[in-house]
């Protein structure tokens, strides 16, 4: 779906070449510390920014190539800024911009936990419920047409759906059902899901693949367990860490 050939920025911010690909029914997230590139990164893939140097393909032509309205319905972006502008109700902010019936936006509500606040102004809301409106907005451009009312219990979707810090204003519930909702979608669907997350143990648990970012080089990817090594965590973060083994999965835990 989405192929980078040593792709990178040479001016500020920085992004070392890289080359990897993202494949449909991947969930890949992008770790690393505050300040590594993971949001600049995510410019990129996104096509809001073109590589200065290599390239980036998405579905087998240059991302340079493709017109923002051809994108836009088919690789979804909300990123640490996406906030609505304008006092919107959730469901008239959520359906801007696609034809996606009102029914099959509502599962999409329902998925993420927010249906009951459909009415509710958008400004008015708390910055988790807002967190989840943003990517309920995204979701509905990637859902895949025609989709009739009826069919909403088979609602589709494709495409490439890229999240930067999704988590961060989610309480502990709320986290595991965005993941648990992400990553079943990725699996049901030809949808491609590349998350920004802080929480190492979310990557973990999660994702089929890392990518681990720092001072804007990509110094790892792979699989959570290739990529999450504990000694190399703990000098990128300059944090001291360890496995915890008291959980059915290990957690990474900071030690006392
Ligand atoms: N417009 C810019 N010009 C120059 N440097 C920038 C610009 N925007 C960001 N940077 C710098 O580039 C580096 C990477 O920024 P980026 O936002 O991609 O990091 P990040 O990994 O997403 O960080 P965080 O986890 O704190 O959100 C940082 O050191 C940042 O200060």
């Amino acid at each position: 779906m989405l192929k980078l050939n040593q792709a990178g920025f040479v001016q500020p911010p920085q992004i070392q070449p890289l080359s990897g690909s993202i494949q449909p029914h991947q969930l890949v997230a992008i770790v690393g510390p505050n300040g590594a590139g993971k949001s600049t990164l995510l410019q990129m893939l996104s096509g809001f920014r073109a590589p200065e140097q290599g390239d980036v393909d998405f579905q087998g032509r240059p991302l340079a190539a493709w017109s923002s309205a051809e994108l836009a319905t088919q690789r979804a972006l909300v990123s640490q800024q996406s906030a609505p502008v304008f006092d919107w109700s959730v469901m008239d902010l959520v359906s801007l911009g696609h034809a996606v019936p009102r029914e099959v936006m509502l599962t999409i509500l329902h998925w993420l936990d927010i249906a009951h606040l459909q009415q509710r102004g958008v400004q008015r809301l708390s910055g988790g419920e807002r967190q989840r409106v943003m990517i309920a907005r995204a979701l509905g451009q990637l859902v895949t047409a025609p989709v009739t009312p009826c069919a909403s219990s088979m609602l589709a979707l494709s495409g490439l759906l890229l999240l930067d810090e999704p988590t961060s204003a989610l309480d502990l519930g709320q986290q595991q059902r965005l993941m648990r909702c992400l990553r079943q979608l990725s699996q049901a669907q030809p949808l491609a899901v590349v998350c920004v997350l802080h929480d190492l143990n979310l990557a973990a648990r999660y994702a089929d693949q890392v990518w681990l970012l720092d001072q804007g080089q990509c110094l790892a990817m792979g699989s959570p367990a290739e990529v999450l090594d504990v000694e190399r965590l703990s000098q990128i973060y300059h944090a001291d860490l360890e496995w915890s083994h008291h959980a059915d999965a290990p957690l990474l835990a900071l030690k006392t």
